[in-house]
């Protein structure tokens, strides 16, 4: 049985004091349930922050992403060390902002999975194919690329800080969720790659979020198939009765 995630990437969203004022919202709403993990990720400026204010919470800390360098002349990165020294438990990365915006390739992804792996960082390493490899269905080769590359070389006791999530990049942001039956058949198809790459152990472990456009109304259906461990949340995780809900999911698989 895989423990569901709950994880909000909160973007470039939020002030150090309205950060601080969500967390301990979400904080409070934590104490009370036991039925998954759940991850926020702030901006890097409100991590040490929110961390303060969650002393003593089950709400876990992430940052957005980080260097693939420990230290150095790297004007404006951050290193895997310098999260966990702000509090964070986790890392995402891969994020198709990063991808598309950013220009971060497999490879660099992969480099940058490793530093957070051996900093002691859990990652939460996103994936996903846009409309048009979708519509041209190039979908499963660029998923297995994506998943070959990013986990390169990494070893079974690192597969187990790894949580993957998927998120088709036409559904982030848009409104528009890919269908039950849409991400399932990616996450199996995700399942399957992993343990092809590592074992079935290890593939029948991981815990594959889905991610884009997940909200209060959409996400008992998402968590009730058999392949989706959890949500990565976006535009719904900014507001409080939203995630929390969220948090509070019905599904069961
Ligand atoms: O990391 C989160 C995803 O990009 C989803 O964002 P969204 O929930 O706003 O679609």
């Amino acid at each position: 049985m895989r423990r569901p995630v709950i994880a909000g990437n909160w973007k470039m969203h939020k002030t150090i004091a309205e950060a601080v004022e969500l967390a301990g919202a979400l904080k409070q709403a934590a104490a009370g349930i036991d039925h998954a993990d759940f991850i926020i990720a702030p901006v890097f400026t409100a991590l040490a922050t929110v961390a303060a204010e969650l002393q003593g919470s089950n709400l876990k800390l992430s940052g957005q992403n980080c260097s693939d360098k420990s230290s150095g002349a790297f004007t404006g990165e951050v290193a895997p060390q310098m999260l966990l020294d702000a509090g964070c438990s986790h890392v995402i990365l891969g994020h198709s902002e990063r991808r598309q915006l950013f220009g971060e390739s497999n490879d660099l992804i992969n480099a940058k999975i490793r530093a957070a792996l051996t900093a002691g960082l859990r990652v939460i390493f996103c994936i996903g194919e846009t409309l048009a490899e979708r519509e041209t269905g190039r979908m499963y080769d660029v998923l297995s690329e994506q998943v070959t590359q990013g986990l390169a070389g990494l070893s079974e006791e690192q597969m187990d800080r790894v949580i993957v999530a998927y998120e088709p990049v036409w559904a982030i942001g848009t409104g528009k969720t890919a269908t039950s039956d849409q991400a399932e058949e990616a996450h199996s198809f995700v399942r399957g790659l992993i343990a092809g790459q590592f074992n079935l152990q290890v593939s029948e472990q991981l815990r594959i979020l889905y991610g884009g456009s997940v909200k209060p109304g959409n996400v008992d259906e998402l968590m009730a198939r058999d392949n989706i461990d959890g949500a990565l949340v976006g535009g719904a995780s900014l507001n409080a009765d939203d995630f929390i809900r969220i948090m509070n999911f019905n599904g069961t698989n």
